[in-house]
């Protein structure tokens, strides 16, 4: 994505409180993946849980090239392809073998995402796995 921000920390160049900005060895380099996850251009209503987001018009599954929580370039994850076969697999197994249930009505649910760390997580709630 074009709007992929990059912020630079560099501690000898705080310290030395030099306004020429100089990229050394060493210097660590956070890639901010959240403009391009929250791009409102791409998903409407970024800050809200909404599985359409990754669907077209006819509810089939869309890929998005902003959706790119394993970041990119060089430092991309190295485990994406391991993360993303583990969590196929278990959500697979979960629904294979139970039929999820809210214990309350699934429209009192809050699933606002709050902050957790670093993550934006929805909060925790009940929920019931009845074995099929
Ligand atoms: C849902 C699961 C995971 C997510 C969302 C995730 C995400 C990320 C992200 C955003 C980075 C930083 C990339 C960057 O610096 O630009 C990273 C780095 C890394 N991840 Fe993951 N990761 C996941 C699972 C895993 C797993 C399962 C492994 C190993 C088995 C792993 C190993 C690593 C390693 C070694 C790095 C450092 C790569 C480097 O700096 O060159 N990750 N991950």
């Amino acid at each position: 994505a074009d709007n992929y921000l990059v912020s630079i920390f560099d501690y000898s160049v705080l310290l030395s409180c030099s306004a020429l900005l100089v990229l050394l060895q060493g210097t660590t380099i956070f890639p901010v993946l959240t403009s391009v996850l929250h791009d409102s251009k791409e998903f409407p209503n970024p800050h809200e849980f909404n599985p359409e987001h990754f669907l077209n018009k006819n509810g089939s599954f869309k890929k998005s090239e902003f959706f790119m929580p394993f970041s990119a370039g060089k430092r991309i994850c190295p485990g994406e392809g391991l993360a993303r076969m583990e969590i196929f697999l278990l959500i697979a197994t979960i629904l294979q073998n139970f039929t999820l249930k809210s214990v309350v009505n699934p429209q009192e649910l809050n699933i606002t995402p709050t902050l957790s760390g670093t993550g934006n997580v929805p909060p925790a709630y009940q929920l019931c796995a009845v074995p099929r």
